[in-house]
């Protein structure tokens, strides 16, 4: 990833501006909430006023920002270190090694370097892997086509406790992730098990991200602006710092501060949909710098293929008729998954595709 090549420059008008948004990130950042009324009453302290006070306050993040930061959330701060190593391991090796578990058009899980955000490549290498091995979608976004296909994670052989490391981390996250779910309903003002049952044969995977050092920040982007298109997405960035999010109330970006073992949740494309606009899924994107590399870990929640993504009907009446027409979740990512891959004059499959006039 050495010379300037044009693939990684991004429009003018979608640079990141280095200085500025440094110095925003000491003004306002997203919210930053203490999951602990969760583990007490893992631990027996059922005081309603605890949870109700979070549940607002998720309700606040969600409809201000779409994005917040979590502590005391219960994943084990050694768990997440453990992945860290294993990821920092993986991504020093040579580029032939890594290209081992590359992925492919059949299955999208695995390593791979030429991702593009919007049709420009990215800055960045990935791993991508199962929540739940395997993940079940259709096999092609053609509507008519009902055959379903199994991605199947792809494990390296260095280093030997790869494997290991991710599986205990993915665990751990999806139960944080069923949780978040739960107040996000609740904050809807819909039962706390509302969205249990999505997460059934859930799609859900995760990533391990690696920013290389780049030598025009000014010009490229580790991750161009972009929407997350499951429900929720529950992220580890290490401390170098470099993920934006546009501001909802004048459209600034926003440098999200990293904050020790903290996690960075932000709201889905299908939250919003659910939620008939309610809560937004707001864009982001990473910057990178000429010195240090970056690594993240997001995990994307996602439900099963079969979903069909509509505006909840407990949220919708005659002053708030629906916003989208009703979608098929494993189409939409199977369709994703593979623009992904190539460069095309359009925009990929998006969900403002399904809103109605
Ligand atoms: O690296 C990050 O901080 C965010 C990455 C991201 O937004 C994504 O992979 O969807
Ligand atoms: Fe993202």
């Amino acid at each position: 990833m050495g010379e300037v090549d044009p693939a990684f420059i991004q429009d003018p008008k979608h640079r990141p501006k280095l200085s500025d948004t440094k110095a925003a990130a000491n003004i306002d950042g997203v919210p930053l909430i203490d999951l602990s009324p969760i583990s007490s009453l893992d631990a027996g302290d059922h005081d309603p006023r605890k949870i109700e006070g979070l549940v607002r306050e998720i309700g606040k993040a969600c409809e201000e920002w779409g994005f917040f930061q979590v502590i005391n959330h219960g994943v084990a701060a050694e768990t997440r270190r453990r992945l860290e190593s294993v990821a920092r391991k993986f991504f020093e090796q040579a580029a032939e090694e890594k290209r081992k578990v590359r992925r492919d058009e059949k299955s999208v899980l695995g390593y791979y370097d030429t991702e593009l955000t919007k049709n420009v490549r990215d800055w960045k290498e990935v791993f991508d892997m199962a929540v739940v091995d395997p993940i079940l979608v259709p096999s092609s976004p053609d509507p008519d086509d009902n055959d379903l296909l199994e991605w199947f994670s792809r494990w390296p052989d260095y280093p030997p406790e790869f494997r290991e490391a991710c599986e205990e981390y993915a665990r751990e996250t999806a139960k944080l992730a069923m949780k978040l779910m739960e107040l996000t309903a609740r904050s809807l003002g819909l039962p706390a098990n509302k969205f249990k049952d999505y997460f059934k044969d859930q799609t859900s995977f995760m990533r391990l991200n690696h920013y290389p050092p780049c030598p025009f920040p000014h010009l490229a982007l580790g991750v161009g602006r972009h929407k997350d298109s499951g429900c929720l997405t529950v992220l580890a960035q290490d401390d170098v710092g470099g993920l934006e999010v546009r501001r909802k109330f004048d459209g600034e970006w926003i440098s999200v501060k990293p904050t020790p073992d903290a996690y960075i949740i932000n709201v889905g494309d299908i939250i919003q949909v659910w939620s008939n606009d309610r809560y937004e899924s707001v864009e982001h994107r990473v910057t990178v710098n000429s010195e240090k590399e970056r690594f993240s870990i997001p995990f994307f929640f996602n439900p099963a293929h079969y979903t069909v993504v509509q505006p909840l009907e407990e949220l919708i009446d005659e002053q708030n008729p629906p916003k989208f027409r009703a979608y098929n979740w494993g189409k939409f990512l199977v369709n994703r998954g593979l623009s992904n891959f190539k460069k095309l004059n359009v925009e990929n499959i998006q969900t403002y595709h399904f809103r109605l006039q």
